[in-house]
């Protein structure tokens, strides 16, 4: 899906090449402050390569429009924003940006249940707690639908129970729908779901 060849930026990242198959789950690790997240937006185009190239499904990064990109590709940040508005209107946001169709009430609702979020569509997420609002910037990306999804840190203000069994309900919706799958955390726990494992290490991939 993704290929790297030669990739610097700044003196964060040097990666030879790397390789991010299709339709598998690829777990990224390392310390805090290693590259990871800086990865990820590469690979969301929000930041370009200093040198080096970045291709997906075999076409330069830099030869397709971000936007379209986005519609593709789409990334969970470490810490998701909440959208004024009520939790409807902060699910349907993403799916308004990429011009898809809005669902029925009904299915907001099984989606806000597949993410554990036992939320009324009319509640106001200001008030959320930070895990809540990570499930609920979570079912926004899932409602999407894209090709790939990047997760950055999507366990990090989850308990390990509730975390664990997100992820394992996130990857088994990922295996059913043949979606590439990017999950970049710390947590040792969620390298058992990985079909494949990177371990980055000052920019570099051991
Ligand atoms: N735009 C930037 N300009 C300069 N330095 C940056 C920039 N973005 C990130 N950095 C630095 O690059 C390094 C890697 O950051 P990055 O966020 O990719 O790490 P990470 O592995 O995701 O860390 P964590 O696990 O703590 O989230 C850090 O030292 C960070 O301070």
């Amino acid at each position: 899906m993704f290929v790297l060849k030669n990739v610097k930026y700044k003196d964060i990242l040097n990666i030879e090449e790397l390789h991010i198959p299709p339709r598998k789950i690829t777990v990224i690790t390392g310390k805090s402050g290693t590259g990871k997240t800086t990865l990820l937006k590469m690979l969301n185009k929000l930041i370009s390569p200093d040198s080096g190239e970045i291709f997906f499904k075999g076409t330069p990064l830099k030869e397709i429009d971000s936007v379209e990109l986005r519609r593709k590709v789409v990334m969970l940040p470490q810490f998701p924003v909440v959208f004024p508005g009520n939790v409807k209107e902060n699910l349907i946001l993403g799916l308004k940006f990429s011009g898809k169709k809005i669902p029925h009430d009904e299915e907001l609702r099984n989606i806000l249940k597949f993410v554990m979020l036992e939320k009324d569509l009319n509640d106001d997420p200001e008030k959320f707690s930070g895990g809540e609002k990570q499930r609920l910037a979570l079912a926004r990306v899932l409602l999407m639908d894209p090709e790939v999804l990047l997760l950055d840190e999507p366990t990090s203000s989850l308990d390990e129970k509730t975390g664990i069994e997100i992820i394992k309900k996130v990857s088994n919706f990922a295996k059913n729908r043949e979606k590439t799958l990017v999950i970049v955390t710390h947590n040792p726990e969620l390298k058992k779901f990985a079909d494949v494992l990177i371990e980055l290490k000052n920019g570099r991939v051991l």
